[in-house]
């Protein structure tokens, strides 16, 4: 098999990241947006000693599950890779990944729900962070081609709310008016680097941010006075990151005008977003997910709980009222005091919330002698970290209830658990991020009659 070489591949699987898998003489082949059950005419792009990529060619038999999109191919594997196959096949396709990690860490017992479909499958994300670069002499803001910093210039997010999709496109235009220019990362020169806007479904209200190489720059008052009149725009940030850095954001914010927050809801309860703090994307989605983990932790009123990886307090105000307390835990400063705030708006007392890492502060307490009832954890795809598993433990709670962006790192994470004496027999996938291939689910574990011995 060679480079550029054309070949018919028979597609027999999907991989994690949605890519046909076909098998040719002893090699793996990936082929990008082919589907199980196609015949495909493919061309190689790249050949490493086991397996090799291929792009389709031409599709000589399809299957039944494909849907015509629209997007551009490039387009579609950065931004969303799952969107030629139909909403209910992306539904199941997200539910077999957690079938087959489960079968690979021999967990076959444990049932697996049918995955909670999104109320909107398009334009369902509440935020944007997209990248801002020069292309052919023209400021441009798009999305990176997959493992590069090639900008393909875009408009239409496709994901993203269309209002949202709007903002990006009028900001962009300002930025060309003043002949504000681009970042360039190979000199670390020029100033716009990311434009971020997030906006609040229940409100409508919108906050913009231009993330940038200097704290201020010579067109910034006329920038502002023209954004100040898109519609639906609260505030404006400037976030500024002076480091050659493939981190997003820099450290410091400074509000160029308007409010340094946006006002949300889940539920009956009121939210203050600050721009740093994480806020869940699929906003309709949300209270479903947290309706499932709550439902699930069957809580009391003499309940003390833990809210580990909190944001700004989403899900332990959401239990606040119906327990004795809640104790949450958040490493991001502006989460911290958007959650205590957030606290005071509701009118709850019983919820403090800590600033520092998870799995720092967890062995503090539990060596402290801190007894809970209930620990909610929601990390970071990485999962959780050993340190914090056992400190968990040690603190007695009856339950676990563990919401997981990343399924592989949620099976790592409850086999450790089920060292400590922590038995789950179910898995319920919830869909966050419809057309891409993110999994989202929700597990509780509970402790067996013994753990509380084996914990202390
Ligand atoms: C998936 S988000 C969940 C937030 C919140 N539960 C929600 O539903 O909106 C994970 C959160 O963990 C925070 N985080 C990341 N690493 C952390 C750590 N080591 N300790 C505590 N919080 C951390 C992030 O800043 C983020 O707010």
């Amino acid at each position: 098999m060679e480079k550029n070489q054309i070949i018919d591949l028979e597609i027999t699987d999907l991989s994690y990241e949605a890519m046909g898998v076909a098998h040719y003489n002893g090699m793996t082949v990936f082929v990008t947006n082919a589907l199980p059950g196609e015949v495909v005419s493919a061309k190689i792009l790249k050949v490493k000693k086991n397996f090799a990529f291929a792009k389709i060619e031409k599709i000589k038999k399809e299957s039944p599950d494909r849907v015509k999109v629209k997007l551009n191919q490039g387009v579609q594997s950065g931004l969303a890779s799952l969107a030629h196959i139909k909403y209910d096949k992306q539904l199941d396709f997200k539910r077999n990944q957690v079938v087959n990690l489960l079968k690979k860490a021999h967990l076959e017992n444990i049932e697996v729900g049918e995955t909670l479909a999104s109320p909107e499958e398009v334009g369902y994300r509440n935020k944007a962070q997209v990248p801002v670069r020069e292309v052919n002499g023209q400021l441009e803001i798009g999305f990176f081609r997959r493992h590069s910093h090639d900008l393909m210039p875009l408009t239409h997010f496709f994901t993203t709310d269309p209002e949202i999709d709007r903002v990006l496109v009028a900001v962009r235009d300002i930025l060309r008016k003043y002949k504000v220019p681009a970042y360039d990362e190979i000199n670390n020169n020029g100033e716009v680097r990311y434009l971020e806007v997030r906006r609040s479904k229940s409100t409508g209200e919108m906050m913009v941010i231009l993330v940038c190489l200097h704290k201020d720059f010579m067109q910034l008052p006329n920038v502002a006075a023209e954004v100040s009149q898109i519609p639906g725009v609260s505030g404006l940030i400037l976030n500024h990151n002076p480091k050659k850095t493939n981190v997003i954001l820099g450290p410091k914010d400074y509000l160029v005008f308007g409010n340094d927050q946006i006002n949300d809801q889940i539920g009956d309860l009121k939210f203050r977003i600050s721009s740093q703090s994480f806020f869940q994307i699929n906003s309709l989605q949300t209270p479903r997910l947290y309706n499932l983990a709550i439902k699930q932790a069957d809580l009391k009123p003499d309940d003390v709980v833990i809210d580990a990886y909190s944001g700004i307090g989403t899900i332990g105000l959401s239990v606040a009222k119906h327990v004795k307390a809640v104790r949450g835990i958040e490493v991001v400063r502006d989460a911290i005091k958007d959650a205590k705030d957030n606290a005071k708006l509701n009118d709850i007392t019983n919820a403090k919330y800590y600033l520092g890492k998870a799995e720092e502060i967890m062995p503090r307490w539990a060596k402290s002698g801190l007894k809970t009832d209930v620990v909610f954890v929601d990390p970071p795809r990485k999962g959780l970290t050993p340190e914090f598993i056992n400190a968990a433990v040690k603190t007695g709670p009856k339950k676990i209830v563990y919401i997981s962006c990343n399924p592989a790192t949620l099976v790592r994470d409850l086999q450790l658990f089920q060292e400590k004496s922590y038995e789950f027999n179910r898995i319920d996938p919830v869909d966050m991020f419809p057309q891409t291939p993110h999994v989202e689910s929700v597990t509780v574990l509970k402790r067996t009659k013994n753990s509380r011995q084996t914990a202390l």
